[in-house]
Formats: C-alpha cells, sequence, structure tokens
C-alpha cells in the first residue's frame, strides 16, 4: 500500500525548502506526501507552487497571549488533520507552525521526525526530539553539542538543498548570465525576508558600485524593502534593472556565479555557500531566538567567511568591495567553504526513513 507522509513547516523560505527537497524526493519514490502549514505565510503559496497538497491551519507565535483561543483552534484542527489523514510517519522542519502538528502526531502514537536548519536546536525541535524516532541536523557543531545520552536521537545529514545546486556549475552559469570574463559578481541577500540594515548600506555605496564596471552587483532586497528602495534610487537616479529584485528565483544560479557573497547567516544562505563554495560576509540577524550567529561562526571559525555586525553594515559592504579584488583570498576563503559541504540531505533523510519496509 501507498505509505502516507506529513509534512509540516512553514514561515520562511529557510524552514520551507528543505522541506520541499524532501518531499520531493518522497514523491518520486511513490510516496503520498500533504503539507500542513500556516493558513497566512509563504508556504500557503510555495508549497502548492510546486505540486504538493497543502492544508493551512490558524497557528500563531505561541509568545503572542492574545492568540491562545486561535492556537487551540489550531491544534484541534492539527488533530482532526492527523486522525483522518493517518500518516504512517510525520516529519517536521522546525518553527512553532510545526508545533501543532507534531502535538496531534505524539498523542496520537505516530512516528515522528525532525530536522533541524540551524547550528542551534530551536524550539519546537527541542520540545520534540525526545519522542522522535530521529532528528536530522545541517550541521556537525549542533551535534557535538548534544548531551551524550540523547546523540543517539541526532543524525548529521546536512541541509536538504533544491536538487539542481549539486550539478550547478559557476562558468555555465556566468555564461548564461551574460556576464564578462573580467566582471566581478557580488551578490547580496538578507534571505528570503530581505534585511534592512543590509539594503540601507547598499544604498549607500551603489553610485560607486555602478561606476565601478568590473563589479556586477545582484541584490535581493526582500519584498518589505523594495518600493522604498526604489524611491531611494530615483532620487540617486539609478535605474532598477533585472539585477534589483525584491527576490530571486534563480537564486542558486546567481549564486553560483557570484564571486563573493553578501547576506544574513540564514541555514540554508549558509548551507548553500558551502555548497557552490563561496567566499562570504555574513551580517547575522541580530535577534538570539534565531541563532544566526551560531550559522555564521561555522563558517567563520573555519576561515571561510566574515562576521559583522548589523550596526556595522556599511563596513561590511566597504570591506566586500576590497575583498571582491583580491582573487588569492578569494580563492582561500572558497576552499575553506568547500570543506564544510555536506551533499545530497534529502536523499540521506529519506533513506533513514522507516517506511520502506512493508
Ligand atoms: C528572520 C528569520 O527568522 N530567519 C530564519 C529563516 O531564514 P530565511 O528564510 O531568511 O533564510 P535562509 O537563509 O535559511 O533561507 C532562505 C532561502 O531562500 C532562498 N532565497 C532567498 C532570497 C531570494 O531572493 N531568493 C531565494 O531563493 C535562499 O536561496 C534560501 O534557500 O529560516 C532559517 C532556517 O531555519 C533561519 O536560519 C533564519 O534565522
Amino acid at each position: 500500500m501507498m505509505k502516507k507522509i506529513i509534512i509540516t513547516t512553514g514561515g520562511t523560505g529557510g524552514h520551507i525548502y528543505p522541506a520541499l527537497a524532501v518531499g520531493k524526493k518522497l514523491l518520486n519514490r511513490g510516496m503520498e506526501v500533504l503539507f500542513v502549514g500556516s493558513s497566512t505565510r509563504m508556504e500557503k503559496d510555495l508549497v502548492p507552487e510546486e505540486g504538493f497538497k497543502f492544508l493551512g491551519i490558524d497557528v500563531y507565535p505561541f509568545q503572542n497571549l492574545k492568540k491562545i483561543p486561535s492556537n487551540i483552534k489550531a491544534f484541534l484542527q492539527a488533530f482532526k488533520i492527523v486522525k483522518k489523514e493517518q500518516p504512517d510517519i510525520i516529519i517536521g522542519f522546525g518553527n512553532y507552525i510545526s508545533i501543532p502538528v507534531l502535538l496531534a502526531g505524539a498523542i496520537l502514537g505516530k512516528k515522528i521526525y525532525l530536522q533541524e536548519q540551524n547550528a542551534d536546536l530551536g524550539m519546537a525541535n527541542k520540545l520534540f526530539y525526545k519522542i522522535a524516532k530521529k532528528c536530522f541536523l545541517a550541521f556537525d557543531t549542533t551535534y557535538e553539542e548534544i548531551s551524550v545520552k540523547d546523540q543517539h536521537k541526532f543524525l548529521v545529514t546536512g541541509n536538504p538543498l533544491r536538487e539542481d545546486i549539486y550539478t550547478m556549475d559557476k562558468d555555465a552559469e556566468r555564461e548564461r548570465l551574460k556576464i564578462g570574463k573580467d566582471e566581478k559578481v557580488l551578490l547580496v541577500t538578507g534571505g528570503s525576508l530581505g534585511a534592512k540594515s543590509l539594503n540601507e548600506a547598499v544604498i549607500k555605496s551603489l553610485k560607486d558600485i555602478y561606476k565601478d564596471k568590473s563589479i556586477r552587483i545582484y541584490w535581493a532586497t526582500g519584498d518589505k524593502n523594495f518600493g522604498e528602495i526604489n524611491e531611494k534610487l530615483e532620487d540617486q537616479q539609478i535605474k532598477v534593472s533585472d539585477i534589483i529584485k525584491p527576490y530571486f528565483n534563480n537564486m542558486i544560479n546567481v549564486m553560483a556565479a557570484a564571486d563573493l557573497v553578501v547576506c544574513r547567516a540564514g541555514a540554508l544562505t549558509v548551507s548553500e555557500i558551502m555548497q557552490l563554495e563561496k567566499p562570504s560576509i555574513l551580517i547575522p540577524y541580530n535577534s538570539i531566538k534565531v541563532g544566526q550567529y551560531q550559522n555564521a561562526k561555522i563558517l567563520s571559525e573555519n576561515e571561510a567567511a566574515l562576521i559583522y555586525s548589523d550596526s556595522k553594515a556599511d563596513e561590511a559592504i566597504e570591506k566586500a568591495l576590497e575583498l571582491i579584488k583580491n582573487d588569492d583570498e578569494l580563492n582561500k576563503m572558497s576552499r575553506k567553504a568547500k570543506n564544510l559541504k555536506k551533499s545530497n540531505a534529502a536523499e540521506k533523510i529519506v533513506e533513514c526513513l522507516d517506511i520502506w519496509r512493508s
């Protein structure tokens, strides 16, 4: 009989893309896959666009006490879904959004698996790993921090990335983007939501960057800031073209073509940097809650990246413009990033799931 898997996740690209990567592997191997996420956030569009069945529940961050009634409702919605669908397993990809389905799954005695994208275990995964069959980790450092008695619950696989990244070639992508032989590509990205401080720093230097014909910038601004940025650039008489966009659907291709990446330290971006062997300058989002500094440290402690604080975003851009001209240093950083990569995580995760016996 066809096995059924519920995947639960949402909120940001960093939680959704790895879930989609695993979902696709499962579909290809003949499994039935159902996604459950928030009815209001990115996953409600992203997941169906990728051809998956999606059910939305009305879940909100648990710190928001006003939302308690709504979250009770979300749990009841999740309970109904799990009871009706009778999945063989449930896989949670972190975020508060995954909590109602995982809780329902636990009560109904379902096999639970987890995936943690970040260096530090997030709240949802901390809550559930003890009852899970396995929690798949992106980074070795996370495993090393876990108490010895719990380590058997964890397996380091790397982050599941979009499949095409594993065959991506820098020269081919540069050709496709019509990048000249002597042109240096600087990619600036604030993650799936954009980064205000980073955007402001870029605006300040954009005229200089444009003047320097040897540098081509690709800049993902995020949706929120794009309108405002557009106005500011118009004031400076800079034309927004296809290299400055709120969001790049072809981010992996642009990153493959890049010589240097300046970005936040979301876990997926960090894993993509490793996979594509890119030197980077990281400006972690400065909320302790999301743990981006810990992600950034993995690259910087291995000399593959430099870290700047949010308040030093201007300096980070200045440094980027200097570093991008230093091939020796870029090559060295690239080699260090290469040492950290862990390929084919989705495949490894799927192999470990207890669904292959009839
Ligand atoms: C503010 C916040 O809560 N951030 C969290 C969120 O990050 P967030 O979703 O911002 O960041 P990630 O770097 O993990 O993932 C972003 C993903 O979106 C893609 N992308 C991004 C921009 C773009 O224009 N096009 C595009 O395709 C990237 O290639 C990447 O695959 O989830 C991550 C994974 O749990 C966490 O590490 C972050 O701390």
